[in-house]
């Protein structure tokens, strides 16, 4: 049985969030050092943080995370810890053919322009081929523009433009003039390249009406013993509890609990705005660092009809002719490999034009919608949905957002002092998608990684070690 904290704590260890990254470093923590007492605070009733999913009639959609990006690749060793868990809690998942099965539109109709995407995912490539030579010439403050430019592409047309969405923000959830060249090649190549340590060149969506937090929720019951989470507890604020030299945490209820050591895995959102902080927690440097990186918005509008009406590949790719952006990326949920006959299909915002959708009322989203599948599809007259959602990650106090971005310019110094943990003593650690370098772009495994490592650090502590004493020296900064 777990060693009772002593007094006045409430636990050893307070886990701060319950996403992949809380409940991945619980595990660690339980597994590496089981006498150590943690609590887990969550804010919502369930574990999964950003893999949440919303049910239409017959059909569980993924308001968050629904891909496993890269797998496995045979003959190499590298594997997604997220992966494994998928496999072994039976997750159904399919593969996405991403380039293999899309349709191309403009506010014309069907217009073929496969063509152009094949362009832009050769000039993507070169990109992030590019991103090891960056590295290790220290060029690493080029913007993912800069880089598409140096190399000779720069798309002018609608179609282009369309085509270059797909390819990247799509991906990144914000523009190549935002996202950093050097960053964002890194984390792709760490992900989907066998040669480079990646996992494959595979992603698989989550298919299963349990929903695709089902690996982690199950993960969890394998080790969390009751009374290790609150759930309905929300971070009010953060600050050292000085007779011990320890750490209170309070609660929007006003309950305070306090402990040896707090690892914080709220996202990137919540840490730029959502927390009241004391300057031990949150030095000047690294709030300073936290607001330089930035928090990505990727939205999907979930639409279900009566019956189908649209193309029969997975994919879908629109090219407005004014705005950038605008409801690009479609994706047919009634088809043979997802859910034939479920009339479900989703639409896709990012960047600017995500956080404008976040903002307006669902029913001048819902119009704009269908006016863009009304162009889509001239002859047909558009039905009205039988139903529609959608998430709003941006103004989510919980979220503020819906992935990290690393933007041109941020280096890594800045990087590893938002990672860096504080406290005074190294009371206060911080982990989730955000902190990981080598998988930057908002990845399940990189929260899974960052967990890991925490924890790793924490038992380190502990025992006495390293862990505890190397504390960045942030007045310095
Ligand atoms: C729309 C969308 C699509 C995505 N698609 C993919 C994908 O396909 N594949 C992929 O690999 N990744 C994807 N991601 C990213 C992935 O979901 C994240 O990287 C990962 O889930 C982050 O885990 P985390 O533990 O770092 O943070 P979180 O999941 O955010 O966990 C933090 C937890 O802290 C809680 N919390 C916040 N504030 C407080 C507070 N004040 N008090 C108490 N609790 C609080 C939250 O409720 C949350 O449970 C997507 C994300 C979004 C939003």
């Amino acid at each position: 049985l777990p060693t009772p904290p002593s007094p006045p704590y409430n636990a050893t260890v307070l886990i701060l969030g319950g996403g992949v990254a809380g409940v991945i470093a619980a595990r660690t923590l339980a597994r590496l050092a089981p006498s150590t007492s943690f609590l887990l605070l969550e804010a919502r009733t369930e574990l999964g943080g950003r893999l949440q999913s919303h049910r239409f009639p017959g059909y569980t959609l993924e308001l968050g995370a629904n891909w496993v990006h890269g797998t496995h690749t045979l003959g190499f060793d590298a594997v997604n810890p997220v992966w494994e868990m998928v496999e072994r809690w039976g997750v159904q998942t399919v593969v996405s053919d991403y380039y293999g099965s899309i349709t191309t539109y403009d506010h014309t109709g069907p217009v073929p322009y496969l063509s152009l995407l094949n362009d832009s995912l050769a000039a993507y490539a070169t990109l992030v081929a590019h991103s090891p030579a960056l590295a290790a010439s220290s060029n690493l403050s080029s913007s993912a523009r800069d880089g598409y430019s140096s190399l000779g592409y720069s798309p002018h047309t609608p179609h282009e433009h369309a085509a270059e969405y797909y390819t990247f923000d799509w991906e990144y959830a914000d523009a190549p003039e935002r996202t950093s060249w050097w960053a964002s090649g890194s984390s792709t190549n760490n992900t989907y390249d066998p040669t480079t340590g990646g996992f494959s060149r595979t992603n698989h969506f989550s298919t299963d009406p349990r929903g695709f937090s089902h690996f982690l929720t199950q993960e969890a019951h394998e080790f969390l013993k009751p009374g290790q989470v609150v759930f309905n507890a929300t971070v009010r604020s953060v600050r050292p509890f000085y007779p011990t030299a320890s750490i209170e945490i309070e609660l929007t209820t006003g309950t305070v609990l306090r402990a040896e050591y707090a690892l914080c895995t709220f996202s990137l959102g919540v840490l730029q705005g959502g927390i009241r902080w004391s300057e031990e927690v949150m030095p000047p440097a690294k709030r300073e660092a936290v607001r330089g990186m930035s928090m990505g918005v990727f939205t999907k509008i979930f639409l279900q009809f009566e019956e189908k009406f649209w193309f029969d590949t997975e994919f879908a790719l629109y090219a407005d002719p004014h705005t950038h952006g605008r409801y690009p990326v479609w994706q047919s949920l009634d088809h043979a490999k997802f859910s034939p006959g479920s009339g479900v299909l989703f639409v896709t915002v990012t960047g600017d034009f995500a956080k404008r959708v976040d903002a307006m009322p669902e029913e001048e989203v819902k119009a704009e919608v269908l006016e863009v599948l009304g162009r889509m599809y001239p002859g047909v007259e558009i039905p009205e949905p039988t139903s529609f959602h959608i998430p709003h990650w941006l103004s989510d106090p919980l979220f503020r957002g819906s992935y990290s971005n690393w933007p041109a310019g941020f280096t890594r110094a800045q990087h590893a002092v938002v990672r860096a943990k504080t406290g005074g003593r190294g009371r206060v650690w911080f982990a989730g998608e955000h902190t990981s370098e080598r998988w930057f772009v908002g990845f399940l495994h990189g929260a899974y990684y960052e967990g890991v490592a925490a924890a790793e650090e924490i038992v380190e502590c502990l025992r006495g070690g390293a862990g505890c004493a190397e504390v960045m020296d942030f007045e310095a900064l």
